[in-house]
């Protein structure tokens, strides 16, 4: 059977192809960018008043003169002024360009103005104080967004100042998420004594959410023929499916060998951890497909160990950084498999991020998740884990 990272490395040797596409920038948000973003100005683009005030020349107050006449204002969006005369000045708004003849303001707050006249309150006025120098931040020409950028909040405010109306970003796959299993029922039925109400597709949905994927949700009964014909259907139609149930040993999991029968390659089924030992994960030369275990808590843990990392790799984006968080009890576990143990991750004041252990009833304890906030991965070489370790940690957001 192979290790988690044998299996993980699989996949990402596996990820899906996703063509570009042109999009408007106000709709870019959370998506991954394709083509670099370059500054067409500088960043500022003018030396650029700071502080709304007055702008002087700094010889003129050097040279001990402390009242200056008004001769003028220059606001933010009005051509560059130039001031003439010496010991004059013009007052300067904040986001003006700075006028031609001055090189240093002082703020309202430290001069007065009377008849037309300012005059400077402080004894502590610096050359050049006040004014955001052209191309202090960045040049133009230079790469603001490489590709493979997530487009959030701040990488679209520096894609609006340079005009990108649209951007060039990964087109998102077309995910079906498929239940399966006779017992599940719609989320609006009553179930019968024997039945349950399906939720781990409503559990994928909104973690592929975070990637901006809205993926549409699908059930299937235990039948291997009506399998066959759904999943047949749904394969031609999306770019990736991802099924939950089915995977295992059972009477009515069909899933492999359905899988199988339709074209889609085996890469791994079964992986030395839990939970989520059943894992299922196959390709098309275009499509690929997860069978994620049933229980809801592998499902999910599944979901952000494998298939989370396997859709930001395929959209361009980069890893994930690592986390990694401090056990805050010592832990016992057995069997020489890799342990996703459930925590809830909290942060110290010194920094640390500490993981308290909420083992839950086993996998199909999916209350427990409401607890918890991550899975902490335990190594499958060894049983007993110290409190005060450090271990990888999987944030389930
Ligand atoms: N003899 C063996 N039995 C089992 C093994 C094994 O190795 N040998 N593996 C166990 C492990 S580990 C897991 S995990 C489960 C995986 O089962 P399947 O993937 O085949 O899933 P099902 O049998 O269809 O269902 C399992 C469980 O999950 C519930 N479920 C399924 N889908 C949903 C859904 N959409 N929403 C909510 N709950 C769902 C289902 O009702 C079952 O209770 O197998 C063990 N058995
Ligand atoms: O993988 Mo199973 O999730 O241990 O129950
Ligand atoms: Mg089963």
């Amino acid at each position: 059977m192979l290790s988690v990272a044998e299996a993980f490395s699989i996949t990402q040797q596996n990820l899906l192809s996703l063509p570009d596409k042109t999009i408007s920038l106000i709709d870019a948000q959370g998506r991954v960018l394709r083509e670099p973003v370059s500054a067409d100005r500088d960043f500022p683009p003018f030396d650029r008043v700071a502080m709304d005030g007055i702008a002087i020349r700094f010889a003129d107050y050097k040279a001990r003169k402390r009242q200056f006449r008004v001769v003028g204002i220059q606001r933010a969006g009005q051509p560059q002024h130039t001031l003439q005369e010496p010991d004059t000045c013009l007052e300067v708004m904040t986001g003006a360009m700075l006028p031609i003849g001055v090189d240093t303001v002082i703020r309202y707050e430290d001069i007065r103005i009377t008849d037309g006249v300012a005059s400077v309150m402080i004894e502590d006025v610096e050359p050049g104080q006040h004014i955001h120098n052209q191309a202090t931040d960045r040049r133009a020409g230079d790469e603001l967004l490489p590709v493979g950028t997530y487009l959030g909040p701040s990488e679209l405010a520096v894609a609006a100042s340079v005009g990108q109306v649209n951007v060039m970003v990964t087109a998102l796959p077309r995910i079906a998420l498929i239940s399966t299993g006779d017992e599940l029922v719609d989320i609006g039925d009553t179930p019968l004594p024997y039945q349950i109400r399906r939720s781990n597709t409503y559990m994928l949905r909104a973690a592929l959410a975070s990637l901006g994927i809205q993926a549409s949700l699908h059930h299937i009964v235990d039948d291997e023929a009506i399998l066959t014909e759904r999943l047949a259907t749904l394969l031609a139609d999306h770019d990736m499916l991802i099924l939950s149930g089915g995977v295992s040993a059972g009477k009515a999991d069909f899933v492999p060998d359905v899988l199988a029968s339709l074209g889609v390659q085996k890469h791994f089924h079964k992986i030395e951890q839990r939970p989520g030992k059943p894992l299922w994960f196959g390709t098309t030369p275009e499509k690929a497909v997860f069978a994620l275990p049933g229980n809801p808590v592998s499902t999910i843990l599944c979901a952000y160990r494998y298939v989370l990392p396997y859709l930001r790799a395929s959209l361009g984006l980069t890893p994930a950084p690592l986390r990694y968080a401090q056990l805050a009890e010592p832990v016992t576990f057995r069997p020489p498999v890799t342990y996703f143990l459930s925590v809830r991750l909290t942060s110290e004041p010194n920094g640390q991020t500490t993981a308290h252990p909420l083992p839950g009833s086993g996998s199909a304890d999916f209350a427990n998740l409401l607890a918890a906030n991550a899975f902490m991965e335990l190594p499958a070489d060894r049983s007993e884990f110290s409190a005060g370790e450090s271990f990888q940690v999987w944030e389930t957001l």
